[in-house]
């Protein structure tokens, strides 16, 4: 804490465009290194081997138009005069610019843990911030070698720490320590936790969803059957935009249940490194929860599409139909390779569950009228709606932000630059009215 503080000022008065060399340097090593951090993922999280390699890659990509947002965003200030402001003359010139906060504490969670990583470090660094990142543990190898990447670049010693260890030990330690003056947080309900017991500094948080996907009549079925084997279970389900409940209108119900489970059928389980679409789960314990929910959902009549089948950490894919709102699954988020998918009769139904949930993180509609569309997504109280594909944070310049319990304040590269700066003013105070041309 004491490095970082101390390497902070020095790096606050360096200049933006070379914080920002380092930025495209440090994102140029790092896709050097893909394939080396992508096994690293592939081992320690079982991501697919083609995800690994493009979270790698997508990171890089977020640091350098990280690079060049902060160059444009930071470089600009604004100037005020006094005489708009009723009862006052034109003898107040303000300027403001953005200034950085100080110490960031970084904590990203186990599915991104290099993607996650670099969305807060690069917007924290180009604004002038250091940085303390604690990785997730099942992640923190490849959070090491993408940190030892922005060593690589040069970046002064001290300016970017990463402090292994397990969350539920030194976390206290790190989010209540006085010399931090901002987290940015995404995992689950922790980060409730961690908002309670922060001090006075701002707090980005990214937390869980139950992003669900409204179905109309007249939606386009074989894309919405895609858009759910992509939504619902690319890495397992373990996303925190992952589609967790379908929605669908009954009339078409049939139709869409046979699509889905034809697709389902051809989805590849195994290990990660065969590249395969199902993979291991990432704890025992994840494993244990969400075969609590598929038990649950057994006991009260789901409809099970394909048999549930687990071998230790690696669960088959699911699609549980008839779901009714008294399951558990109807609202609580798997992080898995489950399905839940509710019959509903009106589109108000589909909203009034989507809303009546804790969460309220994206959510999608699928239907070729775009107007029923736009009020729809007007209506859903969730932070993002897709309409006509499935949830998703990417691309990473996009607002993302969840409402509820889902989080505060709001990601993407240019918000995330604004929420680590504060806004400093200077006002020129002149003895006497001054009027341009006046
Ligand atoms: N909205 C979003 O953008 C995203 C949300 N999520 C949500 O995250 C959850 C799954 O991710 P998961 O990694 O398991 O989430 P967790 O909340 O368990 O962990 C997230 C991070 O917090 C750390 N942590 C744990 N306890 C503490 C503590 N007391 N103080 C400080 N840090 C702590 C973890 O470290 P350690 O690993 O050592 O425990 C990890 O680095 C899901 O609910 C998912 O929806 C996930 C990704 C994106
Ligand atoms: O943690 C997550 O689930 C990610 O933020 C999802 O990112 P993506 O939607 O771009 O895959």
């Amino acid at each position: 804490m004491e490095s970082a503080k101390s390497a902070q000022k020095a790096w606050a008065k360096t200049p933006l465009w070379k914080r920002a060399e380092l930025l495209h340097k440090a994102a140029a090593i790092l896709k050097e290194h893909k394939a080396p951090i992508a096994q690293c993922l592939i081992k320690e999280i079982a991501k697919p081997a083609k995800d690994s390699v493009t979270e790698v890659v997508r990171s890089g990509d977020l640091i350098s138009y990280t690079a060049e947002e902060g160059v444009r965003i930071l470089g600009e200030g604004k100037f005020l005069v006094s005489d708009s402001f009723p009862g006052n003359d034109r003898t107040k010139y303000c300027l403001t610019s953005k200034i950085p906060l100080g110490v960031v504490l970084a904590i990203p969670p186990f599915n991104y843990p290099v993607n996650l990583a670099v969305s807060k470090i690069g917007p924290a660094l180009i604004a002038g911030n250091s940085l303390v990142l604690k990785p997730p543990t099942q992640g923190a190898v490849s959070c090491l070698h993408m940190v030892h990447c922005f060593h690589l670049a040069g970046f002064p010693k001290g300016l970017i720490s990463c402090v292994t260890g397990k969350g539920s030990e030194i976390g206290d330690f790190l989010t209540m320590h006085p010399g931090v003056n901002c987290i940015s947080f995404t995992g689950g309900d922790t980060g409730i936790a961690i908002s309670k017991k922060a001090g006075m500094i701002p707090l980005q948080m990214e937390l869980g969803g139950k992003d669900a996907c409204i179905v109309l009549e007249d939606a386009d079925l074989d894309l919405v059957a895609a858009n759910i084997i992509k939504g619902g279970f690319s890495y397992s389900g373990q996303r925190c935009t992952a589609i967790k409940v379908v929605l669908v209108m009954e009339s078409v119900a049939d139709a869409l249940v046979e699509k889905v489970k034809a697709r389902v059928a051809k989805l590849r389980v195994g290990p990660p490194e065969n590249d395969c679409d199902i993979t291991p789960v990432v704890t025992e314990s994840s494993a244990n929860f969400i075969e609590g929910l598929v038990l649950d959902a057994k006991e009260k009549g789901a409809t099970f599409c394909q048999q549930y089948k687990r071998e230790g950490n690696l669960i088959w894919p699911l699609l549980l139909d008839n779901v009714r709102p008294d399951m558990r699954i109807a609202w609580e988020e798997p992080f898995g390779p489950i399905l839940p998918l509710i019959r509903i009769n009106s589109v108000e139904e589909g909203i009034y569950h989507c809303n009546a949930s804790n969460f309220g993180l994206q959510g999608c509609v699928f239907t070729k009228d775009i107007n029923k569309a736009v009020l729809i997504s007007d209506a859903m109280e969730t932070g993002t709606v897709q309409i006509n594909s499935a949830p998703a944070r990417g691309p990473d310049h996009f607002p993302f932000q969840g409402l509820k319990e889902s989080g505060i304040g709001s990601q993407g590269i240019t918000n995330s630059i604004n929420m680590m700066t504060k806004v400093k003013t200077t006002v020129i105070n002149l003895p006497s009215p001054s009027y341009t041309m006046g």
